[in-house]
């Protein structure tokens, strides 16, 4: 598994530490709403067991399973919703946590699904930010950390299903997909 990534680009004490502070921000940001983290799976999985324990308030979860990439690194154009929400949106604060904003098309895609069951309010918490790679335009109210226009894992990213239990960020060798 190691010998497939090309550098480290973010560290476990890195991301403790960002974690820790978006937790935090979220916890001023949230006080006397009703709030409900929105799991985005299933990239989102690492963040989101450790966001949640980093903020201090009252709140509910909730899990959706999308897919677009596949076995492939770039988006396959087509959000496929592989499960959705169990708890009625209405008078919850949504905060949508996901692993990676790259193409933007499962974030937008999900915004407007969810803005049309009528919560209180939506926004988004994304780990990462891949900018360079924008196809639709998405705006999201919490970034852990911008990434440049490389493909990467662990943490809960995968490439074809693995990679996923990687403790850290990493930048997965183009040959391991180019082959
Ligand atoms: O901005 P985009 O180009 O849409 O890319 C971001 C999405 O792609 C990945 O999901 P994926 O389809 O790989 O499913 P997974 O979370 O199960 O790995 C990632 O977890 C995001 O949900
Ligand atoms: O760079 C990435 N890595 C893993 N999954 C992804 N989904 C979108 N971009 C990425
Ligand atoms: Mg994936």
């Amino acid at each position: 598994m190691k010998d497939d990534v090309l550098k480290t680009l973010i560290g476990e004490e890195e991301l403790k530490e960002r974690v820790r502070e978006l937790g935090e921000q979220i916890t001023r940001d949230y006080q006397g709403k009703n709030l409900l983290l929105v799991s985005v799976l299933k990239g989102s999985i690492a963040f989101m067991a450790d966001l949640m324990r980093a903020i201090d308030l009252p709140l509910s979860i909730d899990f959706m399973a999308v897919s677009s990439y596949g076995a492939g690194v770039k988006t396959s154009g087509v959000v496929k919703i592989i499960k959705d929400l169990d708890i009625d949106l209405k008078g919850y604060d949504l905060l949508i946590v996901e692993d990676i904003l790259d193409s933007g098309m499962t974030l937008s895609y999900i915004m407007e699904m969810l803005e049309a069951r009528e919560p209180s309010s939506v926004k988004i918490c994304t780990l990462l930010d891949k900018p360079e790679r924008r196809q639709v335009s998405v705006a999201p109210a919490y970034v852990g950390f911008t990434v440049p226009d490389e493909f990467v894992i662990g943490y809960g990213l995968d490439y074809d299903e693995k990679y996923r239990n990687l403790p850290y960020i990493g930048v997965l060798k183009p040959e391991v997909y180019t082959k």
